[in-house]
């Protein structure tokens, strides 16, 4: 039995890691993430988990983990930002109320598939022009669903949070942890 991390994200493996989980092979799924017109965005999200695992190529006996994080604003989808300027729109959205990040995860072996998502919610402060601008000018909003990383510089702009810290992040770790043991996959490095 191989690990598949079918992730091209640097935090899912790095999550993963912290819980003595290394990856056997890593490859990245390709599939299109375009929402469907009124897909509300959990349903969406777990949608997205599940075509990933399914997109992975892995042997009969292996085990292939995906997930898809998705911040979901009411019953809007913001995606990972195009431009900064889009990264601002989202930012400014977002700035002085709660939003949900929503992760889903699915592991498969050969047949079999083993799904959880987690919804966590998040309060953005009310952000200030210096603020926006500042954290723009960092990068971090690359790359990332709703265009700011927690764990990064963005952090400065979250007083609050109510669910999964590594959900938010990218990989609840209670929840994959849960998977992964059902699936056959050892913890902590444990043999
Ligand atoms: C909200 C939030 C998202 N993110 C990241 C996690 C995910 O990498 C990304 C959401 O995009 P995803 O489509 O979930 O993942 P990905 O494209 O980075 O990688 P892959 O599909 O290959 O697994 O946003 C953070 O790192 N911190 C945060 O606070």
């Amino acid at each position: 039995m191989a690990f598949v991390l079918g992730s091209g994200s640097p935090r899912r493996k790095e999550l993963l890691g912290q819980i003595g989980v290394v990856p056997d092979h890593i490859r990245a799924p390709d599939i299109d993430e375009t929402p469907v017109a009124g897909e509300l965005p959990r349903p969406y999200c777990q949608r997205m988990a599940r075509e990933k695992v399914a997109a992975v190529q892995a042997d009969a006996d292996d085990v292939v983990l995906c997930a898809d994080t998705t911040v979901a604003l009411g019953r809007r989808i913001l995606g990972k930002p195009a431009d900064a300027a889009e990264a601002a729109a989202f930012l400014w959205a977002m700035s002085g109320r709660r939003h949900r990040v929503i992760t889903a995860v699915a592991v498969r072996r050969g047949e079999r598939l083993w799904e959880r998502d987690v919804v966590s919610i998040v309060r953005m402060k009310v952000l200030s022009n210096d603020e926006v601008n500042g954290y723009l000018a960092t990068g971090d909003w690359q790359g990332k669903a709703g265009g700011y990383g927690i764990q990064g510089p963005a952090g400065a702009l979250i007083p609050w949070i109510s669910g999964s810290f590594t959900g938010i992040v990218g990989l609840p770790l209670a929840e994959t942890a849960g998977l992964l043991t059902a699936a056959g996959v050892t913890l902590w490095g444990n043999t």
